[in-house]
């Protein structure tokens, strides 16, 4: 399986589960896998027949600042979601990092995979 990645897709938004994290954005960071054949890409040259990876940033830029959260989890379910419904993709696999939630860690997150084929 061929793979568009998107990494460190940076996003402010609101999200926590705490009352104080509640009344500030904080940054999430992103890594984007969507699976799919990119042979006719490759040998069309054409954008047409690839996933377009800014288009893909754009959404899923908009769909988190859309609605506070609580969850890093949640995050991570919705994006799967738009991207299996709304792009060509057969399988995605989608880490949310939330850097600075702990101050002893360089970074926590979490990382889900989704298919096409779970859905139906
Ligand atoms: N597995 C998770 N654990 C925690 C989350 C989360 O989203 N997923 N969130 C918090 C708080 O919001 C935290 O980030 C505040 O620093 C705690 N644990």
């Amino acid at each position: 399986m061929d793979i568009v990645f998107i990494k460190q897709l940076a996003v402010d938004t609101v999200i926590g589960v705490y009352d104080w994290e509640k009344q500030i954005k904080q940054r999430l960071l992103l890594d984007l896998e969507l699976g799919c054949d990119l042979t006719r890409a490759g040998r069309s040259d054409e954008l047409r027949h690839t996933l377009d990876y800014a288009v893909i940033s754009e959404r899923v830029i908009a769909l988190i600042t859309a609605q506070p959260l609580e969850l890093i989890e949640s995050v991570a379910e919705r994006v799967a979601e738009l991207l299996l419904s709304e792009f060509a993709t057969q399988d995605v696999k989608v880490t949310v990092y939330k850097p600075g939630a702990v101050p002893a860690a360089q970074t926590v997150g979490v990382c889900i995979r989704r298919s096409r084929e779970a859905l139906s």
